[in-house]
């Protein structure tokens, strides 16, 4: 029997949990794969009852998922303190959450199950409760290495043939420029080119790179980053034999018939890469992060405090990321 997926219960006061539910009682309508969720048994159940889903669930642990999953959703419990208090985040959660999280990465990683699927996590509040790490994706990392050195995580948003990647991430806009170095970028498009030819089957992945400043910086008159950092690393990754193009101007990039002619854009921040596609495919997009041992995606929503507990949250863009972790980890033919 195949290993099933592992699901991050995520923010309980957010919608991760009402689509994890909702998900699995459409789980045949929607084909989806048996999956195991990391979380809180007895919220879930709570949480279920206030949205009027029929859902049973089972303490499993993901090598009894596939078989429970037909009859109820396994849940591997985490034990602490979790509400069902929909849009009101409360720290006392926060050690389950983060636990979620470390035990679904060690069952990936130990073979147990085949992928993970995080369930949006709010970020202001695990800070407040002190999580160090910016996002999942520098956690999964610091995860991922076991007590080594953490390989570099490339958080990348897809959308079919539509894919950007933003070099920096969670970090204040002012310091962005002074975070743009050669070594970053050369790093960053190595990782991509290697995940879109391992993970996405693509022989020869094209990286359009985007610039920096307005008009990839007009020849070096509006701002130097694009002439002096940009461009050299480009050439490096071309030497490298990597299929890298620009600095590109951003403004124009993310037409969609421009942005389709290349595998996947490198973008320098976050908006620059995140705004395109949550604007052409917020109900679809997955957030899929590269450069790990195992395969993670997420919805590329956040918590929607304002739907969480009413039912009437979107499910297509984590059903995306559950049918793309699927197809990622299916045997090859
Ligand atoms: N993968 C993650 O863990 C992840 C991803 C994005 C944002 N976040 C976090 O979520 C929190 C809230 O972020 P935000 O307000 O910027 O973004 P958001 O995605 O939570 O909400 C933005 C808007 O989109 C709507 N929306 C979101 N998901 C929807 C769905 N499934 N169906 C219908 N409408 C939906 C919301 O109601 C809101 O109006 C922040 O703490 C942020 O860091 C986490
Ligand atoms: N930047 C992501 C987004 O807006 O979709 C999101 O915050 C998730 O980041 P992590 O996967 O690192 O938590």
């Amino acid at each position: 029997m195949t290993a099933p997926v592992a699901v991050t219960m995520g923010e309980p006061a957010g919608i991760g949990p009402d689509l994890i539910l909702a998900l699995y009682a459409r789980r045949k309508a929607l084909s989806l794969p048996p999956f195991v969720v990391y979380g809180h048994a007895n919220f879930l159940k709570a949480r279920a009852k206030r949205l009027g889903l029929d859902v049973a669930i089972a303490t499993a642990g993901p090598d009894a998922a596939a078989e429970t999953f037909a009859q109820a959703l396994p849940v591997a419990h985490i034990e602490g303190m979790v509400a069902d208090l929909p849009g009101v985040a409360d720290e006392r959660a926060a050690p389950v959450v983060i636990n979620a999280i470390s035990e679904a990465v060690h069952a990936a990683m130990t073979g147990h199950c085949r992928a993970v699927v995080t369930a949006p996590i709010h970020k202001g509040a695990l800070y407040h409760a002190g999580f160090k790490h910016p996002g999942h994706t520098e956690f999964l990392a610091d995860l991922c290495a076991m007590g080594g050195r953490p390989p570099l995580p490339i958080m990348m948003l897809a959308h079919e043939d539509l894919r950007a990647v933003p070099l920096t991430i969670h970090v204040p806009i002012k310091d962005v420029p002074g975070l743009i170095n050669r070594k970053l970028i050369l790093d960053t498009l190595r990782v991509m080119t290697h995940d879109l030819r391992q993970r996405f089957h693509l022989e020869r992945p094209r990286i359009a790179v985007a610039g920096l400043n307005p008009h990839a910086g007009e020849g070096g008159s509006i701002g130097r980053e694009d002439v002096e950092i940009i461009a050299p690393a480009i050439a490096d990754a071309q030497a490298d034999g990597i299929a890298a193009v620009g600095p590109l101007p951003a403004d124009t990039l993310f037409h969609p018939p421009h942005w389709r002619q290349y595998d996947a854009v490198l973008a320098m921040y976050h908006d620059q890469a995140l705004i395109p596609i949550k604007t052409v495919a917020f109900d679809a997009g997955v957030n899929v992060t590269l450069g790990l041992p195992i395969v993670r995606t997420s919805p590329d929503h956040g918590t929607a405090f304002d739907l969480a507990g009413t039912g009437k949250a979107s499910v297509s863009s984590f059903a995306a990321a559950l049918a793309m972790a699927h197809i990622m980890t299916a045997p090859k033919a």
